[in-house]
């Protein structure tokens, strides 16, 4: 099962430029969270201060009760095998075929022999749509393949933490939703802890059991989805709308001349592309693993920490959750009466149906 990882009062800076101060959540164990926020916030700096490659001046982060920040060398190695990590690109080694990269982790951290390292790689690479595609070189592959082999790579320990940086960089909205459906079908699989970064908001709308912001320095909200997608906040609204028109400007912030200048077009008029005020707001129906999946065990006890937290939230987050459940048949943290998630989960294959799969060509590991 996935472990806690709880981050209490975390401050980052390089040199005199403050990234983040005091951020503090904790991701609960094997839920889907996903941390928003506009670019140059320090999400991928994040990222690298949870697996120690990069070293917070203040704050904790607890991780199944180890404060990496204050822990042995010899701990920090120990924690950091909890980890599966899929980076922006797969940072797959470019000089070796898809089979050697996915093999690396074993050969480097365990004793297995060569047969047992086979099937564990070719059964991530099954998982992963890349069976056939083994002897290929990451640069004869396309960018939806390496970041696949980037996951399959990332799988190979049995990771509790999976770490995800922008999973839908450089891929279509079909693949993205591909990558997105694996993640959570992972999820339900092995119960990890999964935290995705990203920028996509209907990734963000649909995927994850909790979401959160990092702007301004600061985290601006984190716990179930749907707090931040019932949120007022004009940064979050702006954020979720992707308008020009709010706090966000070119370079993280805006002055209060320009936010005026900017309404002052709106009214007169000027269509900024985004989508109305109306649009993209509430909660849309989660993402569920593809059916005949185990159920998600992190979704249970989501259930149950939150009917246990529900009456905190504001009121526009406790109705939608509450309209959830009552659409799913959940009891109001009743898990014995959870329906098996798979149940209510789109008919397995839908995309496909219409002529995009996870490969270009059924059967082919090519996309
Ligand atoms: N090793 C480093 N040394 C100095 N500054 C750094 C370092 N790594 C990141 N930064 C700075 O930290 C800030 C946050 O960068 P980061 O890549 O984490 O942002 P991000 O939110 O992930 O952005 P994006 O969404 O565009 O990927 C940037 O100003 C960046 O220049």
């Amino acid at each position: 099962m996935g472990v806690e990882v709880s981050v209490e009062g975390l401050t980052k800076s390089f040199g005199s430029q403050k990234i983040w101060e005091d951020v503090t959540f904790t991701l609960p164990e094997g839920e889907v969270s996903a941390l928003l926020g506009p670019s140059g916030t320090g999400k991928s700096v994040f990222l690298k201060s949870l697996i120690g490659l990069l070293r917070p001046e203040r704050g904790k982060i607890i991780i199944d009760g180890t404060d990496i920040l204050q822990c042995t060398a010899k701990e920090l190695y120990e924690v950091r095998k909890l980890f599966g990590v899929l980076f922006q690109d797969g940072a797959l080694f470019g000089s070796m075929d898809l089979y050697d990269n996915v093999a690396f982790p074993l050969r480097e951290h365990t004793r297995k022999s060569e047969s047992e390292i086979r099937n564990i790689v070719m059964e991530k690479l099954e998982l992963t749509g890349l069976t056939g595609a083994e002897g290929k070189l990451p640069g004869e592959i396309s960018g939806g393949m390496r970041k696949r082999a980037g996951l399959a790579r990332a799988l190979v320990l049995d990771p509790e933490i999976i770490l995800v940086d922008e999973p839908d960089s450089g891929l279509d909205p079909v693949r993205t939703t591909y990558l997105a459906q694996l993640l959570i079908d992972i999820n339900a699989q092995i119960d990890a802890t999964i935290l995705i970064v990203t920028h996509n908001i209907n990734l963000a709308r649909t995927v994850p059991d909790n979401l959160g912001m990092l702007y301004r320095k600061n985290l601006v909200m984190f716990g179930p989805r749907e707090v931040l997608l019932t949120s007022e906040e004009p940064s979050v609204r702006q954020f979720l709308r992707g308008s020009k028109l709010g706090p966000i400007g070119m370079s993280e912030e805006k002055d209060d001349a320009q936010m005026r200048a900017e309404m002052e077009q709106a009214e007169a008029g000027h269509n900024d592309g985004s989508p109305g005020e109306d649009e993209l707001r509430g909660v849309p129906s989660q993402m569920q693993p593809t059916p005949g999946s185990p159920v998600r065990q992190g979704e249970l006890r989501r259930e149950k920490r939150v009917s246990e937290m529900l009456d905190t939230l504001p009121e526009g987050a406790q109705n939608a959750i509450r309209e959830e459940w009552a659409a799913r048949g959940h009891g109001n943290g009743n898990t014995a009466t959870a329906v098996p998630a798979g149940a209510v989960a789109p008919a397995s294959g839908g995309d496909s149906a219409s002529g995009i799969g996870l490969d270009d060509h059924y059967g082919s590991a090519e996309n």
